[in-house]
């Protein structure tokens, strides 16, 4: 294992910020951190690079104790979201300071930053003042400088944040191709889920300081374990019930049974996410309701309908485009899904 985290704790004051925290990093591996604002994630890179000091718990580095060891002397580096260039220095300069404060010699250095700049597609930019850089040229210095000590492990705080929508995805990508060109391991804080699905090799939800589930991003979409990441990761239906001891959960406030594929066993409550439920005219029995459109939102690629069941639940219905016009507002329709869409949530 690159890095092992364990029972990482980090209190200010009455606030915990982080509670225990457990996890892995294997080398070479893209993590995305997702969670709510205040759920730890900074303080958890910052612990990581050492900028923090944690209460309690080890940080293991290929096995080693890196507890006491300075943040310049870790073998891995960080990122910040507002990149914290030095605005007197030039793109070199600011790429090279961290091999000139290690006492690198001045033709290694300048075939390092060379090297890198090129990586990050920034070739012939090393004379140029930041100053005189676009947003999108500054988040390329600042990845130049994470990456030219060649670190096991990098950091990033919101890499994309500054950067606007078209320009995030595209070099979304770029940093995806660099991680796999370095071989480093990234773990990125992200607040956005679709980057975070779309990034990562794995997918690690923090909630109160703790990780709550971490998985491959199909699977942690697919069978989020509890109601807070059924909530926050796609914001699947979340249904309140219980098991009805036949294999099926019923939810009062549907007004129907919902049959997963695996038993509910003590679960009170079950998710369902939007685009596996479609309008089916004439279907019944178990994973089927009744309910009225009250709201349509068109969304692009599908059009989200608010359906109102009799008993009180408003369920997220995605619409597909290749399933014709959405019903109106008002409709009376029938949903339908698969067992296999019905997950049982542990807490
Ligand atoms: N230096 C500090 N002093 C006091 N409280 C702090 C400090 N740093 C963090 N906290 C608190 O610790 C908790 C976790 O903060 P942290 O910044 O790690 O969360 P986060 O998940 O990164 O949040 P966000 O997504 O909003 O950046 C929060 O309640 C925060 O207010």
């Amino acid at each position: 294992m690159l890095l092992s985290i364990r029972g990482l704790t980090r209190r200010f004051g009455d606030t915990i910020a982080l509670a225990g925290l457990d996890l892995d990093v294997a080398p070479g591996e893209f993590l995305t951190l997702l969670g709510g604002s205040g759920s730890g994630k900074s303080t958890l890179l910052r612990v990581i690079a050492g900028f923090e000091a944690a209460d309690s718990g080890t940080l293991l580095f290929e096995g080693r104790e890196i507890t006491g060891v300075p943040p310049h002397a870790r073998p891995l580096n960080m990122m910040f979201q507002s990149y914290a260039l030095f605005p007197h220095l030039s793109v070199g300069g600011n790429v090279a300071y961290g091999l000139k404060r290690d006492g690198m010699g001045r033709a290694e250095r300048d075939r390092r930053v060379d090297e890198v700049l090129a990586l990050v597609g920034l070739q012939g930019f090393g004379k140029r003042g930041v100053h005189r850089l676009s947003g999108g040229q500054k988040q390329r210095v600042a990845l130049a400088r994470a990456l030219v000590k060649r670190p096991r492990l990098l950091l990033l705080d919101e890499p994309l944040g500054a950067l606007d929508a078209n320009l995030r995805e595209r070099t979304g990508f770029e940093l995806r191709a660099l991680q796999r060109e370095t071989g480093a391991a990234f773990i990125m804080v992200t607040h956005d889920q679709n980057e975070a699905l779309a990034l990562a090799d794995r997918v690690a939800v923090l909630e109160h300081g703790r990780l709550v589930q971490d998985g491959p991003p199909r699977q942690v979409y697919d069978r989020p374990a509890t109601r807070f990441v059924a909530g926050f990761l796609g914001a699947a239906n979340v249904l309140e019930g219980r098991a009805d001891g036949a294999g099926g959960f019923s939810c009062s406030t549907l007004g129907a049974t919902l049959r997963p594929l695996t038993p509910p066993g003590e679960s009170t409550a079950c998710a369902l996410r939007a685009e596996r439920i479609a309008v089916r005219p004439g279907a019944s029995g178990p994973n089927t309701a009744e309910g009225v459109v009250e709201e349509l939102a068109f969304r692009g690629d599908d059009t989200l309908l608010l359906v109102r069941a009799p008993g009180g639940a408003l369920l997220r219905v995605g619409h597909a485009e290749e399933d014709g016009a959405p019903p109106p507002r008002g409709t009376r329709v029938t949903l339908a899904w698969e067992a296999a869409s019905v997950v049982p949530l542990a807490g």
